[in-house]
């Protein structure tokens, strides 16, 4: 079995324990769920430079424990002091020692700055539990799903008000896309299988999507020469976790990359 299929057998354990112990009706009444609008992270890829969505992740499938001692908030607030566009969160519990807790956590601490729930979701349950935990968007992994359930939970999440990054691996990924419907478009350069790093497997797969739609290059981002590439060819945001997470500040780390990278393209200018 795949990694990628443990992991969502697993999830489907989590999300019928989850359902029992806190009904739909329960998370609906959370503050975060009545009385806070979602932000836009279509709206926050729109710079007109290199959008960054920076990751608060503890740990993953193929490093193990990435950071120590790990402190959500902190990281957070780093991150927003130092022009983050978006901060995506790990909730995953099993491999990436994430929770939701980590996510209404950081909300607490950053208002202004859209949250995305970056977990393995399947079912629309975990969208209402993220919207409950005061996320403003969600990953869908079209790898992880077929067409029907990507368009439905899509649709769920719309209707939530939540925004949707939709991550493909392979080319034939995007045939369970519909392109109406789907306007950010992540390609994760990770194989979850074999763990290994290609990020040209990102700008071979946007050749094949619509101009319209905003594109985010995914995983095993380090080297700025490698952003301004992306950046040449089209790519709108980028999704940077490990990078940042070695690093002492965060924020730091990633204000660093974002003026190698601006120096590197002057030069090149
Ligand atoms: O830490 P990295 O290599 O910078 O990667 C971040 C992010 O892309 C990665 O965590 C990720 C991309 N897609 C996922 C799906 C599930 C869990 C994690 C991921």
């Amino acid at each position: 079995m795949s990694i990628l299929d443990q992991i969502i057998d697993d999830t489907r354990e989590l999300v019928a324990t989850r359902k029992k112990e806190t009904p739909v009706q329960e998370l609906e009444q959370r503050p975060f769920y009545t009385d806070r609008e979602p932000l836009s992270l279509v709206e926050a890829l729109k710079s007109r430079g290199m959008s960054f969505i920076c990751e608060v992740k503890k740990a993953s499938p193929s490093k193990g424990v990435i950071r120590e001692p790990f402190r959500p908030a902190q990281i957070a607030q780093s991150y927003v002091k130092h022009g983050a566009n978006a901060i995506s969160v790990l909730t995953e519990p099993n491999h990436f020692q994430g929770s939701l807790q980590n996510l209404a956590w950081i909300r607490a601490h950053v208002e202004d700055v859209p949250l995305m729930r970056k977990d393995f979701i399947i079912d629309p349950y975990q969208l209402v539990e993220a919207r409950a935990v005061g996320a403003d968007a969600v990953l869908l992994i079209a790898t992880a799903l077929d067409a029907r359930q990507l368009r439905h939970l899509h649709q769920a999440a719309t209707d939530l008000g939540l925004d949707c990054l939709v991550e493909v691996y392979a080319l034939d990924d995007l045939d369970k896309i519909d392109f109406d419907q789907v306007s950010i478009l992540g390609v994760n350069n990770r194989d979850l299988n074999t763990f290994e790093v290609d990020v040209d497997n990102s700008l071979r797969i946007f050749e094949h999507v619509p101009r319209n739609v905003g594109r985010v290059s995914e995983s095993g981002l380090s080297d700025p020469a490698t952003l301004v590439r992306l950046r040449q060819n089209g790519v709108n945001g980028v999704l940077i976790g490990e990078h940042f997470m070695r690093a002492e500040d965060p924020g730091q780390a990633l204000d660093d990359l974002r003026n190698e990278a601006k120096e590197i393209a002057m030069q090149q200018a």
